[in-house]
């Protein structure tokens, strides 16, 4: 695992500004650079998974669609199942619901009411954390399913935007921040 002047550098490296994208005003963080480096992609999972190996997490929540490209390595990491909070209307079976705010526009997402077991450990685990809508609302599903939340981890935080302030009774962690 390399150091964390490292790991910010080489998440730094891997991630690139689109203006205007998807609305203008919005500086849209790419990491699609950072995906496609096998290197890089093998630290940032190493490196969320890292503080939880001994945590007996039994269940890793992804959110769609980037996050879903970082928990399921992260929950092989862990040897813990991997669960999806899914756009509304993608799941079949009953499911919970949350709606909120995102930087461009609103979303509802949902998560099957059986995906989690009461009293689960649960990690929540996403590509960026802007205003803290999308997190709030993983974290209120899995509250529902009767989960215990023990962190939402992110790849970025968009620290301008505030989202922490949303996520105060959770333990948020961020492996670079812009
Ligand atoms: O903290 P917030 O303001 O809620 O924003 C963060 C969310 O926004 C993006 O998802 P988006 O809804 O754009 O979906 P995508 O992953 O399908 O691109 C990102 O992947 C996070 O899930
Ligand atoms: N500016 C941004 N870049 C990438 N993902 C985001 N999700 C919310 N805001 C974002």
């Amino acid at each position: 695992m390399p150091a964390d002047a490292d790991l910010d550098a080489v998440i730094k490296a891997g991630i690139r500004d689109i203006p205007d994208f998807p609305s203008e005003g919005v500086l849209f963080k790419d990491i699609t650079p950072l995906l496609a480096d096998p290197v890089s992609l093998r630290t940032v999972v190493a490196a969320l998974a890292g503080p939880h190996r001994a945590g007996g997490v039994d269940a890793v929540v992804g959110l769609e669609a980037r996050g879903f490209i970082l928990a399921a390595p992260v929950a092989l990491e862990l040897d813990a199942g991997f669960v999806p909070v899914r756009k509304a209307g993608k799941l079949p079976a009953e499911t919970y619901r949350e709606s909120y705010h995102l930087e461009y526009g609103t979303a509802t997402v949902e998560m099957h009411v059986d995906a989690i077991a009461p009293g689960d450990r649960v990690l929540i685990v996403d590509d960026v954390l802007a205003t803290g809508g999308t997190g709030r609302a993983a974290v209120d599903l899995v509250r529902k399913a009767g989960g215990t939340v023990v962190g939402f981890s992110v790849l970025l935080e968009l620290g301008f935007l505030s989202g922490r302030g949303k996520l105060t009774d959770v333990d948020v962690s961020a492996l670079t921040a812009a």
